[in-house]
């Protein structure tokens, strides 16, 4: 064939294919009817009408745009909504079109590459992991095997306010309600506590707290180099560099956690010591997936990392907003602590068996959830197949961004939703307040369907039963200088929403002194 036959003949075909392929292109775009939002850059997107409070922008985006928002964030395909209907749609009845989680550079380095349970995607190793926390961890039995534990550190918590309390002392509330919940769950969990009386020594406490900050915040953070390739390249900040670093020094805390529990459980078979099993004992007796003998050392540094961190940062970052919108509002305290010496006199602390009987401390938590969800964004969901959702289209992989903080705001279900009213919640019949989301789906505490959270029984023991010894227990003052109104509730952002100040209050003791 002449050479200029040929190089006809391949310009022809490459020109119908482009025409083609551009055909295809545009009549599957034709097809494709996304959700409104708002306009959008050349490859960034969206990204750059987000601020340093990306739920209220959402929010401002819903008010805008409608119930269901559409937004690209630099390559990711997003979806955002704050409505209850388009939520149930979601995570109940198009459960197995959104249940899975974007891989992202938190999940590859802070989560053992999505080993873990809560930024796995959907799948078998999943469904593995979620039934061993299930089952080893969160079932009523384990539960209830940790009620005594639970008192002790509730009277810890109690005793070590009242000790600051008499020498006139400003509570840094922070640093007493993580002290609760992380020595709750490190006991549960590793067999240990890092505060107080018996706790790991100083160095390791201080150690191990610093880079379980660190997780946190990395974990929370919208990070460029997840929507932008090339961020991921220049990493102008260092984050992906400050990411690794905590994955060393997370996995060499494992390590050394592991390596403890392998000693101790050969003590304990040679029958010198009795002791109860924690989580990590239980794991290091479990066989592993696939018929293998043992879970992997690595498996097992995700569960316990995931199960951390799940469980610490929820149910600190819930307490304190509580104890600052009531501490503001002295209404409420008042209202509050004629609850509690009813339900349970002033001669004794509250106990777990009483928490059924609050309902107006059920109240202020569910108020709480409304008005500063633990979770703004849930942890985001990732679709695994293109959809249909109130009439629009939603690619294969499309990040959702349910917004659970602009669902408690969203002026078409709730009135007043800036102010703190935790009445709105009594039931007409003065019967038990539920603190999940319920039929109506108005608020979402501990989310809904395949991915919600295994340990909300768990989570709101250590909710209700915090806030019930210390209101019970205390009166509560602002510190000296300040008036109520001072106490401010501005938020950051991340994978949870924490006041942007510690809280700090003073306390006067208003039980006999015999019960501290
Ligand atoms: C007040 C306390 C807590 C709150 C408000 C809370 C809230 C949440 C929320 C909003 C999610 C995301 C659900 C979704 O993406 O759809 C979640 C997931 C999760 N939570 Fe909790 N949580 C709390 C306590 C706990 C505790 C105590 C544990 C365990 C010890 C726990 C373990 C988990 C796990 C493993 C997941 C991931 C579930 C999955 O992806 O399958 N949480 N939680």
């Amino acid at each position: 064939m002449d050479l200029s036959i040929l190089t006809m003949t391949i310009l022809s075909i490459t020109l119908a294919s482009m025409i083609l392929a551009l055909r295809i292109l545009q009549s599957s775009k034709v097809k494709i009817r996304l959700p409104p939002g708002p306009p959008r850059w050349p490859i960034v997107g969206n990204l750059l009408q987000l601020g340093p409070l990306p739920h209220k922008d959402f929010a401002s985006f819903c008010s805008k745009y409608g119930p269901l928002v559409y937004l690209r964030l630099g390559n990711v395909d997003s979806i955002t909504t704050n409505d209850p209907e388009i939520i149930k749609e979601i995570l109940l009845k198009q459960d197995d079109a959104f249940a899975s989680r974007p891989k992202t550079l938190a999940a590859i380095h802070l989560a053992y590459n999505s080993g873990d349970v809560a930024l796995a995607p959907f799948g078998k190793h999943w469904k593995h992991m979620r039934r061993i926390c299930m089952e080893h961890l969160l079932s009523t039995k384990r539960l209830e095997s940790f009620q005594e534990q639970r008192r002790q550190e509730a009277q810890f918590m109690v005793s070590s306010v009242y000790r600051d309390a008499m020498h006139g002392k400003t509570i840094n509330l922070r640093e007493v309600l993580g002290a609760f919940s992380m020595n709750n769950v490190t006991r549960m969990i590793l067999g240990k506590q890092y505060f107080g009386a018996g706790s790991a020594g100083p160095d390791e406490a201080a150690q191990f707290m610093d880079t379980t900050h660190e997780l946190f915040w990395l974990m929370g953070v919208i990070y460029l180099g997840d929507y932008l390739p090339f961020w991921r390249w220049l990493d102008p900040y260092r984050c992906e560099e400050k990411m690794r670093d905590v994955e060393k020094r997370m996995d060499a805390f494992h390590v050394r956690i592991l390596e403890e529990h392998r000693r101790r459980t050969k003590v304990v078979k040679e029958g010198s010591k009795d002791e109860t099993m924690d989580f990590v004992d239980i794991l290091l007796s479990l066989p592993g997936e696939d018929g293998k003998e043992h879970m992997e050392d690595i498996e097992i540094k995700a569960l316990v990392q995931d199960m951390i961190a799940a469980a610490t940062d929820t149910s600190l970052v819930t307490n304190e907003w509580a104890m600052a919108e009531v501490i503001r509002n002295p209404r409420i305290l008042k209202k509050l602590q004629d609850e509690l010496d009813t339900v349970v006199g002033k001669d004794r602390m509250v106990v777990e068996s009483d928490l059924n009987h609050l309902q107006f401390l059920r109240c202020i938590v569910r108020e709480t959830f409304r008005m500063h969800p633990a979770g703004p964004f849930l942890i985001p969901h990732e679709s695994l197949r293109p959809t249909k959702l109130a009439g629009f289209d939603v690619p294969e992989k499309t990040r959702i961004f349910i917004n659970a903080y602009a669902l408690g705001r969203n002026p078409k279900i709730w009135d007043n939703v800036d102010e703190f009213y935790p009445e709105r919640h009594m039931t007409v019949d003065g019967g038990r307040i539920e603190i999940s989301h319920g039929a109506d789906f108005k608020i979402l505490p501990f989310s809904a369907g395949k991915r919600k959270c295994p340990g909300a029984p768990l989570g709101l023991c250590f909710v209700l039963l915090g806030l019930a010894r210390l209101f019970h227990a205390f009166n509560w003052y602002p510190p000296k200088g300040m008036s109520e109104k001072d106490i401010d509730v501005n938020e950051v952002y991340g994978l949870t929403m924490p006041k942007a100040n510690p809280l700090l209050a003073m306390a006067k003791p208003r039980l006999p002194s015999h019960l501290y």
